[in-house]
């Protein structure tokens, strides 16, 4: 079959929020114990793949809407750091498809295309979600062109691929059930509408809950990239963690007057002392008024998602849908002016809503 042929696969990475973190300890490994819970939102990459004869790996970036729209609004040029997105084996998505090489015998290569808006060092998942749309469309693409080279390429496999690939990623393969019987089919399938879970041990060990309303956020990323194993060196154990599972009962059995406190990051003060600009915009986050609009809707429910240096404000604390689906209706931009307006330097500012976290594949 010519390259031109060949079918293109294509999804849309959602990022993350993690709404809990809890450290648990310091394991033999390096790594930490964690209790942390998690959604999916929909602030997403795009990435496309389409099988190649030649073996290696072509992968393009770019920023949406463009690189120099980006720049702007973060208030850096072009070229800076914060753009800069690997296109070599330190890509997640190149790493990915090396891993679904390897495992499947697949003698052939891959053309990759991979579109970002998810900030990188924002602890929203970026790299990590890519990496799993990645494996997810390589299972499918290879299904297709030869079933024999997709027999290996089980939901357990694919499991185990996103661990070795980062401790987030396991969380973007959605509530895959376990098929021993090498069902690639299983890996298309999307997770429910909103799905938030409790993910332990490293962040491997995961447990999905369905939420019975989305729920939606305000995230600012402050124009800071922040590096994870940074913030985890400065982390402390405590002597009494916290427990996940009562955030997990406010988003899943949403009622009013959820206390402003159930948002705990144990990431933020080390992310804070690395670079103390975050710890003003969540400051600046908790003193907006509440606007008229929101009448009811507490905005003090904000935190830190992940390592940073994203931050969020939670605005269904009461389960009440927001207007319009969701979304914020008329005041929404106002709003976000504001915020943009408060906090010093250039920022991203979106409202978005809970998805699921493997999105809809599709064919073309
Ligand atoms: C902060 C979170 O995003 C919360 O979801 C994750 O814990 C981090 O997930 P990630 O970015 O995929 O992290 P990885 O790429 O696996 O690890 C990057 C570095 O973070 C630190 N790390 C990560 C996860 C973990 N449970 N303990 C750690 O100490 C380690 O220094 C590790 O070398
Ligand atoms: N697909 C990718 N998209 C963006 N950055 C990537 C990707 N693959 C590797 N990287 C590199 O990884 C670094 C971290 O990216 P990002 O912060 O998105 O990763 P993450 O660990 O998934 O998310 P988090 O911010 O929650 O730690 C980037 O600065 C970049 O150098």
């Amino acid at each position: 079959m010519s390259n031109s042929r060949r079918p293109h696969y294509r999804t849309s990475p959602p990022a993350k929020l993690n709404l809990f973190l809890e450290i648990l300890g310091r394991r033999e490994d390096g790594f930490h114990e964690l209790d942390t819970v998690m959604v999916a939102i929909d602030w997403r990459d795009e990435l496309q793949l389409q099988t190649k004869s030649e073996p290696g790996i072509t992968l393009d970036v770019d920023w949406l809407p463009s690189r120099a729209a980006v720049a702007v609004q973060l208030g850096v040029a072009s070229d800076d750091a914060l753009l800069h997105v690997p296109t070599d084996e330190s890509n997640l998505v190149y790493r990915a498809l090396n891993l679904i090489t390897q495992t499947s015998g697949y003698t052939g290569g891959w053309t990759v295309r991979l579109s970002k808006r998810i900030p990188s060092g924002a602890g929203m998942g970026g790299a990590s979600s890519d990496a799993a749309a990645a494996l997810r469309l390589a299972a499918v693409a290879l299904a297709d062109l030869d079933s024999g080279l997709a027999r290996e390429l089980t939901n357990d496999k694919l499991r185990e691929l996103a661990a070795c690939l980062g401790s987030d990623v396991p969380f973007f393969l959605g509530d895959l059930p376990s098929n021993p019987g090498g069902d690639v089919a299983a890996v298309v399938a999307a997770g429910s509408p909103g799905s938030l879970a409790r993910a332990l041990g490293r962040g491997e060990k995961l447990i999905f809950y369905q939420l019975s309303t989305p729920h939606c956020f305000i995230v600012v990323y402050p124009a800071i990239a922040l590096s994870t194993a940074a913030v985890y060196g400065r982390a402390k154990v405590t002597d009494h963690p916290r427990c996940g599972l009562d955030v997990i009962n406010a988003f899943v059995h949403p009622h009013p007057n959820i206390n402003a406190e159930i948002l705990y990051n144990a990431l933020t003060p080390p992310a804070c002392g690395l670079s103390p600009p975050i710890g003003e915009a969540i400051q600046c986050l908790r003193e907006l008024e509440r606007p008229t609009h929101l009448l009811g809707r507490h905005l003090p429910h904000c935190q830190m998602t992940g390592s940073g240096s994203a931050c969020f404000i939670w605005l269904t604390p009461d389960g009440s849908p927001a207007d319009d689906g969701c979304r914020l209706t008329g005041v929404d931009e106002a709003l976000l002016a504001t915020i943009r307006e408060r906090l010093p330097g250039g920022a991203l500012v979106q409202t978005v809503a809970t998805c699921p976290a493997a999105p809809k594949i599709h064919i073309e």
